[in-house]
């Protein structure tokens, strides 16, 4: 039996394919009511742009509210839109936009108005919103999507959105039909996720919404000819809710925040108690993302977190376990020390209500990690919410990750060329092995970056360019397995609070870490396949910022390499210029 086959497999039958179910509902439309007039075509054009969302719009608790200005985050983000979508609208010229507009105004009374963005904000401040979404959580209500398409939209309009939510969504959608007004037929939509209907829903939601929590989303089509979503936007007010998430952004859009957020307003603290578990596949990211929840707690006095990881010695987590008053409510950890902590009994799971999986594609595709977290899996409660997050989401590893949830919310970039970096310029520069030390401190000389992240394929490497780089007198220090890990974590803190300015690292960095001010990332060695190319040189140009990323190649697996990524990202990466770049290029 190989490895893999020795891998137990989740409850298969669990999985609910809503394929089927999507195909249920076929109903068109009824032209009559959904149709736009034959002069309101320009009005196309008035529905232009992004609607950004506020993270007050997502009914986070005030302390959260209140971390989440002080980091900063003005809005959740945006990414590009699974590509069925977009290659079906994109033929039809329209830009889809999502943007939520909470519309529960008071489920407990049972009185209820869809209402549209603009009259959320009184709502909001009543307080009403947020009673209404406890009520209908505590309920366990139903929940109901509804997208609500401009009143002009087009009968091809309402296919296009239904094709995008069944296809990529993978959920059952209904349309509310102009004769579909009458009480029965209105019963029929209980059972599905998402619906599609015009202005007139409010009508119909009055009699749905006691029964249901309610959002509409308010679909903006225009004729820009591609689609976008939102990874924040979208992901969170289903995370809330306790849905299982499989989400696939590209790097730097802010992934980390959604389970942050999410998990942090979810949890009650119970003391010796663990209920959110997050895992990860290297230990700096693991201190990270601890990091953020320290950030993002730092009003929630009564909420512990803590991080474990491998290279310290266990005794010392054990300690802080066995005390009720340091036991973390949340835990951060890399598989390898969390699975040893759960064996020993250090750390029990029984109360375990959410998993999370950073980078889960690594996590689940490398075998002796899969184990691990399987492990850890079993000794959870069957009942709790799983979410799972890469920039990379390869088909096949898909259903490996949703053997372990329940019909998840699942958001994919199926169209590889949307997870290029905008923000990012990308060059080459062919040369032998022997001239690569020259032209780096070429480089370094002749760039102005903020910090650079020079990628090396071994910790010997990582080492000898990092004492060449001192001798030459380059701020630089080195992060890699070679080094104690206490040594380890202090790098990567002066590295990230910019007490360096640049860093030699291995892959132990390829993927996750976040430094703001990296805004030069170096493949001195070039990585052996695209997505790890992809995800180091996304290390630079984060959260659509501006950055720059040239990669040495010199031999013919490096060209095939950068032929690869070229091809699956239709990234042009062109040979580095002679004159050099211009600064204004990647300098934020
Ligand atoms: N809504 C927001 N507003 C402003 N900044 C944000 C927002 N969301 C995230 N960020 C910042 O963007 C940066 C990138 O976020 P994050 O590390 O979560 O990206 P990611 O999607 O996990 O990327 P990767 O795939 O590379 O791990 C972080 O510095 C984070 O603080």
């Amino acid at each position: 039996m190989s490895a893999e086959e020795d891998l137990i497999d989740y409850s298969d039958e669990e999985l609910q394919t809503t394929d089927a179910a999507a195909g249920a509902d076929t109903n068109g439309g009824n032209k009559g009511d959904l149709a736009a007039p034959e002069d309101t075509a320009d009005k196309k054009g008035s529905y232009v742009g992004i609607h950004a969302t506020g993270f007050r719009d997502f009914l986070l608790k005030p302390e959260l509210l209140r971390a989440i200005t002080d980091c900063g985050f003005e809005h959740p983000s945006e990414a590009p839109c699974p590509s069925s979508a977009s290659v079906h609208l994109a033929s039809k010229n329209y830009i889809l936009v999502l943007s939520i507009f909470p519309s529960i105004l008071d489920v407990s009374l049972g009185s209820v108005q869809s209402s549209e963005g603009d009259t959320d904000g009184d709502v909001r401040e009543s307080g009403d919103l947020e009673g209404a979404q406890k009520a209908a959580m505590k309920m366990q209500l139903m929940h109901i999507t509804v997208l609500v398409l401009p009143r002009d939209s087009r009968i091809d309009s309402y296919s296009a959105v239904k094709k995008y939510i069944s296809n990529s969504l993978r959920s059952t959608i209904g349309v509310f039909k102009g004769e579909s007004r009458t009480p029965a037929s209105k019963f029929d939509f209980l059972g599905r996720w998402f619906c599609l209907a015009g202005p007139a829903m409010r009508r119909w939601a009055d009699a749905v919404i006691p029964f249901t929590s309610l959002y509409s989303f308010e679909v903006h089509l225009s004729n820009f000819g591609s689609v976008y979503s939102t990874v924040q936007q979208n992901a969170i007010p289903q995370a809330i809710l306790g849905t299982d998430v499989l989400c696939q952004a590209k790097s730097g859009l802010g992934k980390t925040a959604v389970f942050v957020l999410t998990t942090l307003q979810q949890v009650e603290p119970v003391p010796g108690e663990t209920s959110v578990l997050v895992m990860c596949h290297t230990r700096e990211l693991a201190y990270q993302i601890n990091s953020e929840y320290t950030r993002f707690s730092k009003y929630m006095p009564d909420v512990i977190t803590g991080v474990f990881y491998g290279g310290t010695p266990i005794q010392k987590d054990a300690e802080i376990l066995k005390n009720k008053e340091t036991h973390p409510h949340i835990v951060v950890a890399t598989p390898g020390r969390l699975n040893a902590l759960v064996r020993d009994k250090f750390l029990r799971l029984g109360s375990c209500k959410v998993f999370v999986l950073d980078e889960c594609d690594k996590m689940l595709e490398q075998i002796d990690m899969r184990r691990d977290v399987q492990e850890i899996f079993r000794a959870t409660p069957p009942q709790k919410q799983v979410m799972m997050f890469s920039a990379t989401l390869s088909q096949e590893v898909r259903p490996i990750c949703k053997k372990f949830m329940q019909n998840p919310m699942e958001i994919y970039v199926d169209d590889d060329t949307k997870l290029t970096l905008h923000g990012l310029g990308q060059y080459y520069i062919k040369l032998d092995e022997k001239e690569k030390n020259r032209k780096l401190n070429e480089l370094l000389d002749e760039l102005q970056f903020n910090q650079v992240i020079i990628f090396v394929k071994s910790t010997l490497r990582a080492t000898e360019l990092d004492k060449l780089l001192r001798e030459c007198n380059f701020p630089s220090i080195a992060v890699h397995s070679g080094v104690s890990q206490e040594e380890r974590i202090k790098r990567y803190t002066e590295f990230k609070d910019f007490n360096k300015r640049i860093c030699v690292a291995t892959d132990v960095f390829g993927r996750g870490i976040d430094i703001e001010r990296i805004n030069l990332a170096i493949n001195y060695d070039l990585p052996a396949d695209a997505d790890s190319y992809l995800h180091r040189v996304g290390r630079a140009g984060r959260f659509g910022t501006k950055g720059v990323s040239i990669s040495f190649m010199s031999s013919e697996a490096d060209q095939e390499v950068l032929k690869q990524v070229e091809k699956r990202f239709e990234a042009s990466i062109p040979e580095y210029p002679e004159g050099g770049i211009d600064s204004a290029t990647y300098m934020n």
